[in-house]
């Protein structure tokens, strides 16, 4: 079918919520009534695969699913021919190594002829082998943090986020070696036709993601701050500038960036802005 794009997610799990959620800011409709492993788009020319996370790189090289949204890490894991598109943002965290948190930890030469319990062979080999350590690997699929404590390995290597799930296995985290958020990935030889729905579905995420990391604000100036006030603002064109019904006063639009944001905001403070209002931005077409 070419005049659909094939797109394959999580069916359950910690990326689900966020893809599905990104999906339906795109303006993307679909039923995904439970237990449905395959939907259609009511508005776009798309089509869902709810998946196993390890399964989708290798569908999306093989031609079954067109694009994928999988962690950076199970993508860097399965180590499939594919194209990384996009870096969306959720599911963000690190894969790391962590061992006993009362043994002492001078550096990754510790973990020479030690062994280390992974779902991430493929990672942690590469890893240690840039350090030239040699250490046994232990492949396990799951619950990887109870390792050490049953005797199963010295260490392990695993996703960490908060940090608690080691904490309550008392396990201290020693290195990462590998930053993964959620990607979009898409199958190398896509058809002109669906490669030109990829890009439409491409130029939504990123009317949605910037969105996310603007914001508009509005302001009172006195007039004679209005160039002050200006030049601290880094909007995206110039700014607006309205005469307020109150003479001598002004009224200042723009859109700022969420990383500058509080800097910018004690700058315009200063400068005599009043009444300061912060707008979220619900998309933006750049
Ligand atoms: N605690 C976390 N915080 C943030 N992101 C996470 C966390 N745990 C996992 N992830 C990310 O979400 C992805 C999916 O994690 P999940 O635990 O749902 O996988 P899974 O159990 O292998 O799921 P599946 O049943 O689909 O095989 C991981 O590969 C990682 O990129
Ligand atoms: O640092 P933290 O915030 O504690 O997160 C890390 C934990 O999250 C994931 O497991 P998850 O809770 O998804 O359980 P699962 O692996 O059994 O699916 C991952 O496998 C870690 O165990
Ligand atoms: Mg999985």
């Amino acid at each position: 079918m070419d005049n659909t794009l094939r797109i394959a997610v999580q069916k359950k799990g910690r990326l689900s919520d966020d893809s599905l959620k990104l999906i339906k800011e795109c303006g993307i409709k679909f039923n995904n009534g439970a237990g449905k492993l395959k939907a259609n788009s009511t508005n776009f020319p798309m089509e869902f695969l709810f998946l196993r996370d390890d399964d989708i790189p290798g569908y999306v090289q093989d031609g079954i699913a067109d694009i994928g949204i999988v962690g950076g890490n199970e993508a860097e894991e399965k180590n499939k021919d594919v194209d990384t598109v996009k870096n969306l943002g959720f599911s963000k965290c690190r894969l790391s190594l962590a061992i006993d948190k009362n043994e002492t930890y001078n550096g990754v030469e510790d973990f020479e002829g030690r062994s280390l319990a992974t779902s991430y062979p493929k990672i942690l080999g590469d890893y240690l082998k840039s350090k030239n350590v040699n250490a046994e690997i232990n492949e396990i699929s799951g619950s990887v943090e109870i390792a050490p404590s049953i005797g199963l390995a010295y260490g392990i290597c695993d996703i960490v986020s908060s940090g608690s799930t080691l904490l309550s296995n008392g396990l201290k985290e020693v290195e990462v070696i590998y930053k993964s958020e959620a990607v979009l990935l898409a199958n190398k030889n896509l058809s002109a036709e669906k490669r030109e729905i990829l890009d439409r579905f491409i130029f939504r995420i990123e009317s949605v993601q910037a969105a996310k990391n603007n914001k508009y604000i509005l302001m009172n100036v006195p007039n004679e701050s209005v160039q002050q006030i200006i030049d601290i603002l880094p909007g995206m064109k110039s700014p607006t500038v309205m005469p307020l019904a109150d003479e001598g006063w002004s009224s200042v639009h723009t859109v700022i960036q969420e990383d500058d944001f509080w800097e910018i905001i004690e700058a315009l403070r200063g400068a005599g802005a009043e009444g300061i209002l912060v707008v979220p931005i619900e998309k933006m077409i750049l």
